[in-house]
């Protein structure tokens, strides 16, 4: 057995290894928000090769080669996959403490029972073994699933996207529940570049000219209507921040009338625009009742020149440093105060924030759900073992980690699952190091082991409710 990626890693104690081993490893896994191709599972897509499945699409990977010195060219440019792999190989040693360090040698060994570690040395050999199985059916789309035990996976979709392969998904044997988040940004950014070529294929989608804010409100909704015929009980939004200005109706419509006319208009219109229609889509969600997922803080596409050449996502994001809790406070009042807040997840992407969301999500925990507002799984940049432990210290220190409906990918790789089993042998180490320490009973370990199952699993499958095949 490998010396470092072994039975009890990350467990520091017999009673983190006791929670972890009898409490956790065995729950499965209910990712309920990643940036997975839902296609690649309804068509069970056997990938060609590890850096197809495992490279290709992780900015997380590309970023670190990048900073390496590594060219474009083997990251996301014309290289061949397996010169990807070779530089990707390369890179490995150099990401020490990185999260990339881990999970690299985490999927390794839980996808294709390698504990050898990946670099140049091993790189020729890990490549054409990883590849042999990747490109075989017992790697499949939907193989790669099982292996984790992943009873459900919640895919993101914009309102103008076809639910076609979770359709087929939903009629299909296949065991693990394929669901969608409904990410309507591109409606409410009113200012971005193509605002109105986008509006028009929504539209189309809606069979709804969009002349006016009505008929705006009315091609969501229908989305909403179709997307929750489809399963759909998430939305997700991934915003600076949250849009909180004064409006009126009237202001709103107008600003809708100048911008379908291709007038320009001021940021503060858009602000106001925007604060309008996140409430109407907020007051649909609670209608529906579904959760609504809110990603604060990111400062995107910071590189013009990468972003005009790879589009977004690509790697060119950074933590932002935009102001969260007046805006936050007055957006969830107003939907509170209407009895129109429905369940609430909030992540920030500014560790600066974590206490900011950790006690925020008190104001409006009013008794009527367990856990109606959540402060999210470390998200991002801070999905690793440092970012991981300040949100649940903030969580633990300012509202209950008993009720926390846990960890999700939020991945674009069918082998990030293990981030699931890193973050619940986190938790565990976490409790059982305070266990060891006096700090919490050794009496209660049965109790405690039901809170790592809670947090594991069970909360999120309270909370949301998801239909099991
Ligand atoms: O929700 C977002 O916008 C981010 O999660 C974004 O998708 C990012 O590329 C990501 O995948 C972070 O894990």
């Amino acid at each position: 057995m490998s010396t470092f990626i072994n039975d009890n890693f990350l467990l520091e104690n017999k009673y983190a290894e006791e929670l972890y081993h009898n409490y956790s490893k065995n729950q499965p896994i209910i990712d309920y928000h990643n940036h997975l191709n839902p296609q690649f599972i309804a068509e069970d897509k056997i990938f060609n090769n590890i850096t197809d499945v495992w490279i290709k699409g992780d900015h997380y990977k590309w970023r670190a080669m990048r900073t390496l010195g590594i060219n474009e060219q083997f990251v996301t440019g014309n290289g061949s996959d397996k010169d990807k792999f070779l530089n990707w190989a390369k890179t490995v040693p150099y990401t020490m403490r990185n999260p990339l360090y881990h999970w690299t040698h985490l999927e390794l060994a839980r996808y294709f029972d390698i504990t050898d570690l990946l670099n140049e040395k091993s790189a020729e050999r890990i490549y054409e073994e990883t590849s042999a199985k990747v490109n075989s059916a017992e790697y499949s789309t939907r193989n790669l699933l099982r292996k984790v035990n992943a009873e459900l996976v919640c895919t993101t979709e914009d309102p103008i996207d076809s639910l076609d392969f979770h359709e087929q998904l939903a009629k299909s044997d296949f065991k693990t529940t394929v669901s969608t988040a409904f990410r309507p940004d591109k409606a409410i950014l009113i200012a971005n570049d193509g605002y109105n070529e986008y509006l028009d294929v929504l539209g189309q989608k809606a069979s709804i000219e969009i002349n006016t804010y009505a008929d705006l409100q009315a091609a969501l909704r229908n989305r909403i209507e179709y997307f929750n015929a489809n399963g759909c009980q998430l939305c997700d939004h991934g915003l600076d921040q949250i849009y909180f200005e004064n409006y009126t109706e009237s202001e709103v419509v107008a600003i809708f009338k100048k911008k379908r006319e291709n007038q320009a208009i001021s940021n503060e219109e858009a602000l106001k625009f925007q604060s309008a229609i996140l409430v109407f889509l907020c007051e649909t969600y609670h209608e529906f009742g579904w959760v609504q997922q809110f990603h604060l803080g990111a400062l995107r596409n910071n590189n013009a020149r990468m972003h005009r050449i790879l589009g977004p996502d690509t790697g060119w994001d950074s933590i932002g440093d935009y102001p969260q809790a007046q805006k936050l406070s007055a957006f969830l009042n107003a939907l509170d105060s209407k009895d129109k807040l429905t369940k609430t997840i909030i992540y920030n992407l500014n560790p600066a924030d974590n206490e900011v969301m950790a006690t925020m999500i008190g104001n409006f925990n009013d008794g009527s759900v367990r856990g109606k507002v959540q402060f999210g799984s470390g998200w991002w940049f801070l999905d690793q073992k440092d970012g991981m432990i300040k949100q649940l210290n903030a969580l633990s220190n300012m509202s209950l980690i008993s009720c926390f409906v846990g960890m999700l990918t939020d991945s674009r790789s069918f082998l990030s699952f293990p981030r699931h089993e890193y973050f619940r042998r986190i938790v565990c180490n976490l409790l059982g190091d305070e266990i060891k320490r006096g700090e919490l009973p050794a009496s209660e370990m049965e109790w405690i082991g039901k809170m790592v199952s809670d947090i594991s699993y069970g909360n999120a499958k309270e909370y949301f409710k998801f239909p099991v095949k």
